[in-house]
This record gives C-alpha cells, sequence and structure tokens, in this order.
C-alpha cells in the first residue's frame, strides 16, 4: 500500500481504505475463482495496482468521464482506476462470467458505486466512451477493429478521445500502421524494475470509428 502512496499521495482517506481492502477481497476469492496468478496476488499493488493507475499518470480523467475497460479480466485496469476516479464512471466488459464474478464481489465489497460490469464480448457493447482503457487482450489491430464506432464525439481532455492500452516490449511493428499512436513509458512515472520495458500507449480515435 505505501507502493500505492509513494506515487499518489494526495488519496483521500476512503480511496486508501478502498485500496486497502482491495488484498483481502481478492486474496478472498482468487481462492474460490483464480483470476490473478498465485504469483501476482503476492504482488498485487506492483503488478496490477499501481501499473493500472500509470494510466492516471498519462491522463487525468476529468469529472463525468465515461470509460470502457474491454477485456477487464479480475478487473484491471477499471478497477483501481475507479477507486481513483470516483467521478467517473466505468465500464468494466469481459467475455468470461466467472471473472465477472470476482469483480462484481470486489466492486460489492469496496462499495464502489461508479463500475457497471457485463458479461459479453467487446464487439457487442453498442455505447460510446470518452476513452478506452484495456491490458494484455489483444494487438492493435484487432482492437481497434473491435472497439470502432465505440467513441464519443465531445473532446474534453489534453489528450484526444480514444485508447489507452497498457503493453511491454517492442511496440514497433504492432503500431507502424499507427502513426498518430504515442507511446509513454512507465519507467519515467515509477521506478520499480517491473516497469522497465513497460508502456502506456494512447491512440485517438475517429469518433466514428
Ligand atoms: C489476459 S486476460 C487480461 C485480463 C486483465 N485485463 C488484466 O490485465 O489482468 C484477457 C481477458 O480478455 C478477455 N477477452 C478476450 N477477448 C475479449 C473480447 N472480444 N471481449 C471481451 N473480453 C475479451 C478474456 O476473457 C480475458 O479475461
Amino acid at each position: 500500500m505505501e507502493l500505492i502512496l509513494k506515487y499518489f499521495p494526495e488519496l483521500t482517506g476512503d480511496q486508501i481504505s478502498k485500496f486497502k481492502k482491495l488484498e483481502t477481497l481478492y486474496q478472498d476469492w482468487n481462492l474460490k475463482i483464480n483470476v490473478v496468478s498465485r504469483k501476482d496476488i503476492d504482488e498485487l499493488y506492483l503488478r496490477h495496482v499501481l501499473h493500472a493507475l500509470a494510466i492516471a499518470k498519462v491522463l487525468k480523467f476529468k469529472t463525468g468521464s465515461k470509460i470502457l475497460d474491454v477485456g477487464t479480466g479480475g478487473g484491471f485496469p477499471g478497477v483501481p482506476l475507479a477507486i481513483l476516479f470516483p467521478e467517473c464512471s466505468f465500464h468494466l466488459v469481459d467475455s468470461i462470467a466467472k471473472k465477472l464474478k470476482v469483480v462484481n464481489e470486489v466492486v460489492e465489497g469496496l462499495g464502489l458505486t461508479n463500475i457497471k460490469t457485463t458479461h459479453s464480448r467487446v464487439e457487442d457493447i453498442k455505447d460510446t466512451y470518452d476513452f478506452i482503457v484495456s491490458r494484455a487482450v489483444a494487438a492493435m489491430p484487432t482492437f481497434v477493429h473491435w472497439v470502432k464506432g465505440k467513441i464519443t464525439k465531445p473532446q474534453n481532455h489534453d489528450l484526444k478521445n480514444g485508447i489507452l492500452y497498457l503493453k511491454g516490449g517492442d511496440l514497433r511493428e504492432e503500431l507502424q500502421d499507427y502513426k498518430t499512436a504515442t507511446i509513454y513509458n512507465i519507467s519515467d512515472f515509477y521506478t520499480e524494475d517491473f516497469f522497465e520495458t513497460k508502456k502506456v500507449v494512447h491512440l485517438p480515435l475517429k469518433y466514428r470509428g
């Protein structure tokens, strides 16, 4: 938990208490339904919470923003972001129901009211969002195809509406067709070795897709 406060020192008491509760909730639920690997559960704050919050180092979502988390799995990056941005609404989608069972239990356990979950393939989601976040779901061309047409038109942020994707390694080949993509090195925000090769990719998307 100190790790989170090291990089996000301005959390409110309510946010700190929610972040603290996350560990027990995930430990308990992960025993029943395995959504996070054993090693990762031991390093939940580093590998999941802090990693998810790297998106907030790239962009502070404004009050009222709508954000879609595609392939949220056990709730990453959506759950930590929803704690950090209580004035924004988050829609967490996954095609595997049992993963959302864990997310729903965590959301209920924390009393988070700004998360909605849907068991669906993202291609079937009809709503629109300011930003679409994700981690470890699909290569960019497939992902862009899935989320086409799901971006709202009004621009309220310094970055254009679109995708904020947590990715790792050498992205040159994967992103070669996306000239408007910007890569942010997470190691510019966090000093832990775990983040050495990790990035946040911002890709603006046209509102009509
Ligand atoms: C490797 S997991 C990553 C989970 C989470 N984002 C994380 O980083 O911990 C990929 C997730 O994407 C989901 N997924 C894959 N394709 C999807 C699609 N088309 N629509 C919704 N979810 C999808 C899978 O069910 C799985 O839970």
